[in-house]
């Protein structure tokens, strides 16, 4: 089977992208990114940002819920519906990595909001509450299309290790088929729904949207390269 292959510089996303810039670049290369690939990352760090990720997911699956309502038309609706399942779809793997280190699920949902947390989700949440379908995808996307390429470059980057790799199963998930197959069809649909919903000529507002949520994504894991205990300043 071949690899789906995502060209990330098409359409409305490539434009947005593009704009995002050196704001992109933080995200998709960011120190946590690349350290991970090669599995030196401090396990602190790995343990915060996951247990802060499943709590992002679960806003991520109300920001689609809200897609769902947001929509207009039949084949829309499923489209938001087959994202939401996809973030649901990234949950066993938070689960699998906390049950190794003696956190439950029931746990997880009790860890408190880091700030990077509170900030990413309730932006992008606000947005579609008071946007439409297209401001709240332009928001979702720097997501699903960030972990994507993500995964395509720590598969072709030669100091990226697989085995013996503690976060090796957190590789294989987000350069692996399905996840790749998810988001070809959600920038496929996003490309449709730019199209309807005039995206050329939103396209200031829809850049500061796609900016702002990239510029959270890039705090989101500098949040988890702050818990380097090696890092840490007294307090
Ligand atoms: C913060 C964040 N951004 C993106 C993804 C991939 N859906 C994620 N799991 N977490």
């Amino acid at each position: 089977m071949t690899m789906t292959e995502i060209d990330f510089s098409a359409g409305l996303f490539g434009k947005l992208r593009a704009g995002a810039g050196q704001i992109w670049e933080s995200y998709v290369d960011h120190e946590f990114v690349r350290i991970l690939g090669t599995g030196e990352l401090p396990e602190a760090c790995f343990r915060r940002f996951l247990v802060q990720d499943y709590l992002f997911l679960k806003h991520f699956a109300r920001a689609y819920g809200l897609a769902v309502y947001k929509s207009q038309t039949v084949s829309d609706i499923r489209a938001a519906n087959a994202a939401l399942q996809g973030i649901l779809q990234e949950v066993p793997l938070h689960v699998t990595y906390c049950a190794s280190w003696g956190l439950s699920e029931a746990q997880m949902q009790y860890e408190p909001e880091a700030n990077a947390t509170i900030t990413y989700t309730r932006y992008v949440n606000d947005i579609g509450n008071s946007g439409d379908l297209l401001d709240l995808l332009v928001a979702l996307m720097p997501c699903v299309a960030g972990y994507a390429e993500i995964g395509q470059r720590l598969l072709a980057a030669p100091t990226t290790r697989i085995e013996g790799n503690p976060y090796g199963s957190w590789i294989e998930n987000y350069k692996g088929e399905e996840y790749h197959e998810m988001v070809a069809a959600s920038l496929c649909k996003f490309e449709d729904i730019g199209q309807r919903y005039g995206g050329e000529t939103r396209l200031a507002r829809l850049q500061e949207i796609f900016t702002t949520a990239s510029r959270l994504e890039a705090d989101f894991w500098q949040m988890g390269m702050d818990a380097d205990p090696r890092r840490k300043t007294g307090a």
